[in-house]
């Protein structure tokens, strides 16, 4: 019997999803050098996210690490993503977050300095508007918050806190650092990402010819 609190086979599978899915981004170009971070909830105490640094597009399992909710590392000594505090405050608040992605696209950054002063982007009339859970017609509007950078990421998550506390909502940006993203599982929590990626190419296309 293992002596860990947590179930090493779940670790195991998550770290294989994670290391999947994040390959495939990262060769998109959404992870420059070494930024972007990603997790998975593992059970109700615990979550498997990326080690802090590193080039995520060549991730291996020994770049997958445990925390619990209050993002504190459980059972190694390695240092957890810098962001962790805004991947857990989304698994302890919400039981069915299950899968928190943040990436550094040049179109995520782009758009995050283009609608900061606006604080959101407003996001109407798109069919992949339904990407989203919950959506079933184009026929409606969201608004992709836009967040003031930090390098305390307590604040970054009191602002985050403050946001869910208005709105319910699947991602946000940060101003000139990136987006965040999640959903009930990977699949979810990736097609949220990529919907938000092609709206937001979507909106600064269309100001290029307007
Ligand atoms: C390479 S700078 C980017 C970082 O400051 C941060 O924003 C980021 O996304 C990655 O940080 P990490 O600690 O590796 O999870
Ligand atoms: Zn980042």
């Amino acid at each position: 019997m293992s002596a860990l609190p947590y179930d090493p086979e779940r670790l195991s599978h998550c770290a294989g999803e994670l290391i999947v899915n994040i390959r495939e981004l990262a060769a998109r170009g959404w992870t420059p050098a070494t930024s972007s971070n990603f997790s998975m909830r593992m059970d109700e105490r615990h979550a498997a996210i990326t080690v802090s640094g590193g080039d995520k597009g060549r991730l291996t399992e020994d770049g997958i690490m445990v925390v619990d909710l209050e993002g504190r590392p459980v059972a190694t000594d390695r240092r957890s993503s810098a962001e962790t505090l805004l991947h857990t405050r989304l698994y302890q608040r919400f039981g069915e977050v299950g899968c928190v992605l943040h990436t550094h696209s040049l179109v995520q950054t782009v758009a995050s300095r283009l609608y900061a002063g606006a604080g959101h982007v407003h996001l109407e009339g798109y069919e992949l508007l339904k990407a989203f859970a919950g959506n079933s017609t184009h026929e409606m509007a969201i608004e992709l918050p836009v967040l003031p950078n930090s390098q305390d990421m307590t604040v970054l998550a009191a602002q985050v806190d403050a946001l869910l506390d208005a709105q319910c909502m699947w991602g946000y940006l940060i101003d000139g650092h990136g987006l965040y993203a999640w959903g009930r599982d990977m699949a979810e929590a990736r097609r949220h990402l990529e919907a938000f990626e092609f709206l937001l190419a979507c909106e600064l296309e269309t100001r290029k010819l307007k």
